[in-house]
């Protein structure tokens, strides 16, 4: 495994040049675009990684799993009553979908769909951003998992979409707290900064029915798990979902910036990150290399 991630690595730096850093958030403008790295982690605690796998970068996106497991815990089916698991075939900032459908939104993984699972939260947490801190450190095992202020502050500075996302389910009645509260939390999630290795180990209960060996906690159900992983298979890669199950065929989640996390069931999960992004602004080498994993190694759930 370690020689073939190497190899991997390898294989797929030279399309380091060929995508885009996300700059719409000016805080993640300035990270170096030669970075990459992957982590392997098993379900029996077997741990491999290659290249930057230890630096920690914005997990954005990524997030949105984290605040759906939170839901999932405390409010379980009732959460489906605000929101859908159907993909979107949008790009992840959409908005026209949601006037279309009276601002309900597809799935948990575009934006929209994570502004509501953040307010369903903010109704429960008394402080919502160091209860999702709090969560991931004990999901990833590393206490020194932090947010990064001036990622969040960027974000809210440069909100208009998000904003503009939030306020319209509000004005359908699908938003219960302050909106702008709430995207504060949402923007604090988004600036987690995590490794590879930390991501790869903060989902591994999705790899296994749902329990998370290093803490020891059942997080979700076995039957919640599938669910989790079924959403994250059809959607967790917006309107590029499609191409992700085609070429890398695992359940999985991508970030802006730029990492990506995959599980194969009852086995493993995956972690890579390259901050240079494709237009549907998934990990272009990131991609690539998934899809590279998952080929020599047999794999796609399909
Ligand atoms: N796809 C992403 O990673 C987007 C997250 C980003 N924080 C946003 O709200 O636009």
């Amino acid at each position: 495994m370690q020689a073939l991630l190497n190899e991997i690595l390898d294989t797929v730096r030279p399309l380091i040049g060929q995508g885009k850093v996300a700059n719409y958030i000016p805080a993640l403008g300035s990270v170096p675009a030669d970075q990459l790295g992957i982590a392997v982690y098993g379900n029996d605690g077997e741990l491999y990684c290659a290249g930057d796998a230890h630096t920690p970068f914005s997990v954005q996106s990524i997030s949105k799993v984290f605040s759906l497991v939170q839901a999932i815990e405390h409010s379980g089916e009732a959460i489906w009553e605000r929101l859908g698991h159907e993909p979107s075939g949008q790009p992840f900032n959409s908005l026209v979908q949601l006037e279309f459908e009276r601002g309900r939104p597809r799935n948990p993984f575009i934006n929209a769909g994570a502004l509501v699972i953040c307010d369903i939260n903010q109704s429960r947490f008394a402080a919502p951003a160091l209860s999702m801190r709090d969560f991931v450190r004990r999901l990833s095992g590393n206490p020194q998992v932090m947010v990064d202020s001036k990622v969040a502050e960027s974000e809210y500075q440069h909100r208009a979409r998000n904003a503009a996302m939030a306020y319209l389910m509000q004005s359908f009645g699908n938003f219960h707290n302050d909106v702008e509260a709430v995207l504060r939390s949402y923007f604090s999630h988004c600036a987690l900064r995590m490794s590879c290795v930390d991501l790869a180990r903060a989902f591994c209960f999705l790899a296994n029915d749902g329990f998370c060996k290093h803490s020891g906690e059942q997080i979700l159900t076995a039957r919640q798990t599938q669910q989790v992983n079924s959403i994250m298979a059809t959607s967790g890669l917006y309107d590029e979902a499609g191409n992700f199950a085609y070429r890398v065929g695992l359940p999985g989640k991508s970030g802006v910036g730029g990492g990506i996390v995959a599980v194969v069931p009852g086995r493993f999960t995956v972690c890579v990150w390259s901050p240079e992004l494709n237009p549907a602004g998934n990990s272009l080498a990131g991609m690539a290399a998934l899809e590279l994993l998952s080929q020599r190694i047999g794999w796609s759930v399909f």
